[in-house]
């Protein structure tokens, strides 16, 4: 018998144009439980536009249209209904994820707020068991020992982690990553891909993680969809995704995108810890 995997994400014929630009031109798609997906495509492809309106931020025009949130509508023929999206995704960004004059754990204790009375969050009133379990989330992502540091002081990849243990407690069922490694050194961007691998395994959240990166699609996820011009132009395996494929799929604009050096001689092993040297399109930037 086969076995049915639930739906988290499904996306269905959704456009938006700001002005004379389709920024996504009937896009659908559908994600399962547990499923760790790659977004590629070339700068002003439309990925953080399509995040943005995954996420309840942004709103599809026209009649037509349809986010659905683990089978809540979130929004339909241009209207929203935030509640579908709200608590269920959580969206890191490549910057600017955390409050960097308060604590690491007061930011991941911010992952509460939206469960606890208002008041108690206002008041930054959080109990025992919030507070271990904000603790433990840090020590899930490898970074147990920053707790108390302001936030300001880690390093890129340590903030990208802060920033997922915080959607560990929110409880998040999808998380969306927007280029969480763009602005990471190749080790610091293993790890948090490590770390992603890790919460959509053995957790069963989806995870989108919106790349430039090929090499990263393939070594940890299983598929990929790849967007050009507003729309979705190949969603399947990453094993796929050749130099000579996407220089096909992408032309003159494939050269926005950061390829591996060489095809892959074998399956993408998801799981493995990547121990291959990638091209970052921008090196390590300074630590905050
Ligand atoms: N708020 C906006 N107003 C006007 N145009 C926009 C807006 N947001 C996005 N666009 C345009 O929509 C297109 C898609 O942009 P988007 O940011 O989604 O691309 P992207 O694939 O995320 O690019 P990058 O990899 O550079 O972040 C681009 O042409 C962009 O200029």
């Amino acid at each position: 018998m086969t076995e049915i995997t639930p739906i988290a994400l499904s996306v269905t014929n959704l456009s938006k144009r700001y002005g004379e630009t389709r920024a996504l031109n009937g896009v659908s798609l559908m994600l399962e439980q547990g499923e760790m997906v790659a977004l590629i495509g070339a700068s002003g492809s439309g990925k953080s536009t399509l995040i943005r309106h995954i996420a309840g931020l942004e709103i599809g025009d026209g009649d037509s249209g349809r986010v659905e949130i683990l089978g809540a509508v979130s929004q339909a023929g241009g209207r929203m209904n935030r509640e579908a999206a709200r608590g269920r995704v959580a969206v890191i960004f490549q910057q600017f994820n955390l409050v960097g004059r308060l604590s690491v754990l007061t930011n991941v204790l911010i992952g509460h707020l939206g469960r606890i009375p208002r008041w108690r969050g206002t008041l930054g009133l959080f109990n025992r068991h919030e507070k271990d379990k904000a603790q433990a989330a840090l020590a899930r992502v490898g970074i147990p020992q920053v707790a108390a540091q302001r936030a300001s002081t880690l390093s890129g990849g340590q903030q990208q982690r802060a920033a997922i243990a915080r959607t560990l407690v929110q409880e998040a069922r999808i998380l969306i990553a927007d280029e969480p490694i763009s602005a990471l050194d190749p080790s610091a961007a293993r790890r948090v891909m490590d770390v992603l691998a890790a919460i959509s395994r053995e957790d069963a959240i989806t995870v989108l993680v919106s790349l430039h990166q090929v090499e990263y699609a393939r070594r940890y996820c299983r598929r990929t969809i790849a967007m050009r011009d507003g729309a979705i132009v190949y969603d399947g395996p990453s094993t796929a995704l050749s130099n000579d494929f996407l220089a096909e799929l992408y032309g003159a604009a494939s050269e926005e995108l950061v390829l591996p050096d060489a095809a892959p001689s074998g399956p993408a092993d998801p799981m493995a810890p990547s121990g291959v040297e990638l091209h970052t399109r921008q090196t390590a930037l300074a630590t905050v």
